[in-house]
Formats: C-alpha cells, sequence, structure tokens
C-alpha cells in the first residue's frame, strides 16, 4: 500500500499539489500515468486496475464516482480489511479513463467561499487506486504461481487545517470548519502517538476517533509506504499555521511503518505454491546433502592423507635419528678403545720408567762395571721376592706392547757394558757360577736406546692416527706438551697424555651431542604422539559429524515425503 497525503491550511496549495494544472500536472495525473507505463513493462503478469473516489464531508463518507451514494459506512472483515460498504469501483485500463473519472468526482467535491480561498476545498478526498496482478503462465507451468498481488494507492488531498477564526467562516463554514478540525485534529493526535511510539508500546492509538483516520489506518504507522507533503504560505500573517504545519510534519516523520507484498490466497494456489516450495526444498536438501558429504569425504581424505604423510615423514625421522645414534655409539665405543690402548702404553711407559730408576739403583749398589772375580757377589737391597713379581709383572705388562726377549737383552747388556776379554768373563761363564745376576727389569736402563723400536709398528701407527689435532709444527708441539705436562715426562708420554686429552674431551662433547639428540629424539617422539592422537581424535569427530548428517538428511527425508503424502 502507498499513500500521499496533502497537509496544510487553506489557499497553501494542496489540490493544485494533487491535481495540478494541463501544463503541470499534479500527483494523481503523474502517479496514474506511471502505474500504467509500470503495468505495460510487466508482461509476465497480468493485471487489474480498479478505482474508487470519495469525500469525507462533515464526517460523512460520500462516493464521488456516483453522488447518490452518500453516508456511507466502514467495516472491516478478515478478508478484505478497512472497508468503505457500497464505495463504487470502476475497473480502468488507461491513465485518460482515471482522469476522467477524477475530473467528474471533482466537480461533485464539497467546495465553499471563505475569506482566503474563492474555491475552497472544505472535505477531505481519497482518491485510491487497486492494483491486483498475478502471473500470466498457465496452470501446468509448476514454476507459476496463482498467488494474486494486491496493492492499493491512496492519494489524499486534506482540508485546510486553519483555526475557523482566520477564515471568517461561519454559520454553515464553521459547522464544517469544526468537522474538518476534528478530522485533522484526530489526524494530529494518531501521528503524535505513532511518534511516540505508543503503538509498539501496546498503547491506544485513536484510528477509530475520526473517519479519515479510521480509513487511513493501515496507512498511518501499518502496512503502507506513506508521504505527507506539507504545505505551507510564506505570508507573515499565516506564520502561526505555517509553524504548526511544520510541527505536524516535524512529528510525522517519526513514524515508521512496515510495508509488506500483499496476497491473495485461493485454496488451489496455496497447495501450488506448497508443492512448489516442496520441490525447491526437496532440491536444496539433495544438493546440500550431496555437497556435503562430499565435502566431508573429500576433508576425511585429505585429513587422512596429511596424517599418512605425517606419520611416513615421522618414521623416517625416527629412522635417520637412530641410523645417526647407532654410528655415534659406534664412534664412541672405538674412541673407548683407543683410550684404553693408550692407557695401556701410558702405563707400560711408566712402570718401564720406575724399572729403568729401581735397576739404577741396583746398579749403583749391586753391580758396576769392574773386574769380575769368582768372589764377585752382589747384595740384593730389595727383597726377592718384590723384585721377583715386579719384574714378572712388568714384563707381563710389557708383553702386551713391547716385547723385547729377556735373554736377548741379557746378552746385549753384558756385550756392551762387560768386556769379556778385559776381565776374563764370558755368560757361558756365569751361568754355572754362585752370583747374582741383576734383576731382569733393572737391565731395562741398558736397552733403554732399544725402546723406541720395542713398541709395535701398528701400535706406533695407532697413535700417529689418534693424534691429528696435534699441531704440526714440532716446536708447537713441543710448546704444546711442556706447557700441559708436569716436567720429567718422557715426549712419548707427554704425547700419549695430550691424545688421551683430547680423545676424553672429544668423548665428552660426544656424550654431550648424544644427550642433546636423545632429548631432541624424545621431543620428536612425544610430538608425534601428540599430532596422532589429534589426528585420531579429529577422524573420530568427522565420522561422527557424518553420521550426524546422514542422520539429519534421513531425517528431513522423511518430513518430505510425509509432506507430500500430506
Ligand atoms: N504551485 C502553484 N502554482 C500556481 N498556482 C498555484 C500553486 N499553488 C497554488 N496555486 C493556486 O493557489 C490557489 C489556492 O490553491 P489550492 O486551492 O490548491 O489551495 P488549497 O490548499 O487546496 O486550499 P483549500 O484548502 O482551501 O482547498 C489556487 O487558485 C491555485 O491555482
Amino acid at each position: 500500500t502507498g499513500t500521499v497525503f496533502a497537509y496544510g491550511q487553506t489557499n497553501s496549495g494542496k489540490t493544485y499539489t494533487m491535481r495540478g494544472s494541463a501544463n503541470e500536472p499534479g500527483i494523481i495525473p503523474l502517479a496514474v500515468h506511471d502505474l500504467f507505463r509500470t503495468i505495460q513493462q510487466h508482461m509476465d503478469r497480468e493485471f487489474l486496475v480498479r478505482m474508487s473516489y470519495m469525500e469525507i464531508y462533515n464526517e460523512e463518507i460520500n462516493d464521488l464516482l456516483v453522488p447518490e451514494h452518500r453516508k456511507l459506512q466502514i467495516h472491516e472483515n478478515y478478508e478484505r480489511g478497512i472497508y468503505v460498504a457500497g464505495l463504487s469501483e470502476e475497473i480502468v485500463t488507461c491513465p485518460e479513463q482515471v482522469l476522467k473519472f477524477v475530473s467528474f468526482g471533482e466537480s461533485h467535491r464539497h467546495i465553499g467561499e471563505t475569506n482566503m480561498n474563492v474555491y475552497s476545498s472544505r472535505s477531505h478526498t481519497i482518491f485510491r487506486m487497486v492494483i491486483e496482478s498475478r502471473d500470466k503462465a498457465d496452470d501446468s507451468d509448476t514454476d507459476s504461481c496463482d498467488a494474486v498481488r494486491v496493492s492499493v494507492l491512496n492519494l489524499v488531498d486534506l482540508a485546510g487545517s486553519e483555526r475557523a477564526a482566520k477564515t471568517g467562516a461561519e454559520g454553515v463554514r464553521l459547522k464544517e470548519g469544526s468537522h474538518i478540525n476534528k478530522s485533522l485534529m484526530t489526524l494530529g493526535t494518531v501521528i503524535k502517538k505513532l511518534s511516540e511510539g505508543i503503538k509498539g508500546q501496546g498503547g491506544h492509538v485513536p484510528y477509530r476517533d475520526s473517519k479519515l483516520t479510521r480509513i487511513l489506518q493501515p496507512a498511518l504507522g501499518g502496512n503502507a509506504n506513506t508521504a505527507i507533503i506539507c504545505n505551507i504560505t510564506l505570508a507573515q500573517v499565516h506564520a502561526d499555521e505555517t509553524k504548526s504545519s511544520l510541527q505536524f510534519a516535524s512529528r510525522a516523520l517519526r513514524v515508521t511503518n512496515c510495508a509488506e507484498i500483499n496476497e491473495i490466497l485461493t485454496d488451489a494456489a496455496l497447495l501450488k505454491r506448497q508443492r512448489k516450495e516442496i520441490e525447491e526444498l526437496r532440491a536444496k536438501l539433495k544438493n546440500s546433502q550431496s555437497e556435503h558429504l562430499d565435502e566431508d569425504v573429500l576433508h576425511l581424505r585429505n585429513t587422512l592423507l596429511q596424517s599418512e604423510l605425517e606419520k611416513e615423514r615421522i618414521a623416517l625421522e625416527l629412522e635417520e635419528e637412530r641410523k645417526a645414534k647407532e654410528q655415534r655409539e659406534k664412534r664412541l665405543l672405538q674412541q673407548a678403545k683407543k683410550i684404553e690402548n693408550l692407557s695401556s702404553l701410558v702405563l707400560n711407559s711408566e712402570r718401564d720408567d720406575r724399572a729403568i730408576v729401581s735397576s739404577k739403583n741396583k746398579r749403583r749398589q749391586t753391580w758396576c762395571a769392574r773386574p769380575l772375580s769368582n768372589e764377585f757377589s752382589v747384595e740384593v737391597q730389595e727383597p726377592a721376592s718384590e723384585q721377583g713379581s715386579a719384574s714378572s709383572s712388568v714384563r707381563d705388562e710389557r708383553n702386551m706392547g713391547m716385547p723385547p726377549c729377556f735373554e736377548e737383552l741379557m746378552q746385549e747388556s753384558y756385550a756392551s757394558n762387560v768386556e769379556p776379554s778385559a776381565h776374563g768373563y764370558s755368560f757361558s761363564d756365569l751361568s754355572n757360577e754362585d752370583v747374582s745376576l741383576p734383576d731382569a727389569h733393572a737391565l731395562l736402563h741398558v736397552t733403554s736406546r732399544r725402546k723406541p723400536n720395542t713398541m709395535k709398528k701398528s701400535d706406533q701407527e695407532q697413535l700417529r692416527g689418534s693424534v691429528p689435532e696435534l699441531p704440526q709444527d714440532p716446536n708447537e708441539q713441543k710448546d704444546a706438551m711442556l706447557s700441559q705436562e708436569p716436567s720429567g715426562l718422557s715426549a712419548r708420554e707427554s704425547e700419549a697424555i695430550l691424545v688421551i686429552k683430547q680423545l676424553q674431551d672429544q668423548v665428552n662433547s660426544l656424550e654431550l651431542e648424544k644427550s642433546l639428540i636423545q632429548n631432541n629424539l624424545d621431543d620428536v617422539l612425544e610430538v608425534a604422539t601428540q599430532q596422532k592422537a589429534s589426528f585420531t581424535e579429529k577422524y573420530e569427530e568427522l565420522q561422527k559429524n557424518a553420521l550426524a548428517l546422514q542422520e539429519e538428511a534421513k531425517i528431513a527425508g522423511e518430513k518430505l515425503s510425509a509432506l507430500a503424502t500430506i
């Protein structure tokens, strides 16, 4: 529904606004032409246009198209809403026809002469057009709908809103004025209440207090688009009226309407529409089902694929870590072996030195390079058992890396230090003599020049191979050894100690690295376990959702089939 009011004091141009002139058409001719132009544009629909024209004069409703129809009553029912019973409605097909009826109606309108306007409108007129339309398509077309859309256009020319005294009205004019003012007063009250939101709060709006507000009830705060044109005169004498008109307009601005499309549905049309809705819903459901299921399956597949890939990646990482760990352990074992070997070498070397010192002592006391005689005797200072055990243990240890033959050493010692020719002495002679021979270990000092050769070639290579970190420059090596070693150690010992230290450092760093990698491995394992758990959880959740969706789809399908049966 659309409604246009022309509101204002007398002689302000309301009638002119609504009707206009031949050169300057007003709202009524403009709206009529526009309506028929729109109808022509909608070829897919068929239209039925009806018009009526009435006036409210002294709170009486008169039919302007059939002047005999006077004092018509207002009724209201569910189907038609508020309507004027007995009001004639002319079916019109073109603008000219409408305007002709309007002119006819105007000629029967109540006008009177006032001080202000010779042809003053003494009544409110309501020009109404009812437009019904529906789709042109035939019954076999399932896309069409039989619903009839009903639109109403009210164009209202109100009587002057001025106070009676100003117009100089008296007698009949005065009575007219009071009635006119009653309708306009009620209109003002209704607009005021609506603007204050009384209707929204469930308050009373006095539509029934006047014929005008009762007929136009849907246009005032109801199902309509409403425009109020407020006409004013600029003359200083009408300042109060102008102010009052503007106040009315200001209040009207705050009224909110809610326009809806009005449709009349027959049973057949209703059934057809519902069937159509069912079809639409069914198609939508089918689409949404298949779309959702496809999406879900795709999503699940993706998730599975991702989790599989992740699992493979983690397995690869674990395998690599395991291999690296094995290699490290292998290296550690090798290093430990080397350290063990080197340690044994150092121990041998130390014991050799001790033995040398011991033998030196003995030589000083018990054996010297002097002519041997049969009375030659040797005083053994240390207990023989101790010496013997020391000798044997040293010999045993020496056998691990340095295997010089005792007999050889003996022979060499005597060959180099004892001159048999000078002393008339030979080993064979001595063997049968009752003399105390020096301890075998004590003789080692005699063969000290052979010591470097006593180390196995393989041991030497091993030692060389295990000291790659030593400074290449001999001076540097020497310096490094001197700075780290206690004085009194041989170069080989210092070297070995240095290597051991370096190897121990390496072992320590490798141990550290190992523990770090172990930690990393633990972390990776933990993350992998967590991810696996979350993936499993997600997978289960998605499966649940898919089941729920299937259940919903099933229920919806059942509902639809039930609806279709109905
Ligand atoms: N815009 C306009 N252009 C030319 N003439 C106008 C215009 N507006 C009003 N008039 C003239 O002013 C006079 C009064 O206008 P009109 O009858 O429309 O006033 P009204 O508000 O309807 O008065 P009433 O309430 O007494 O009927 C008329 O003679 C009309 O032709």
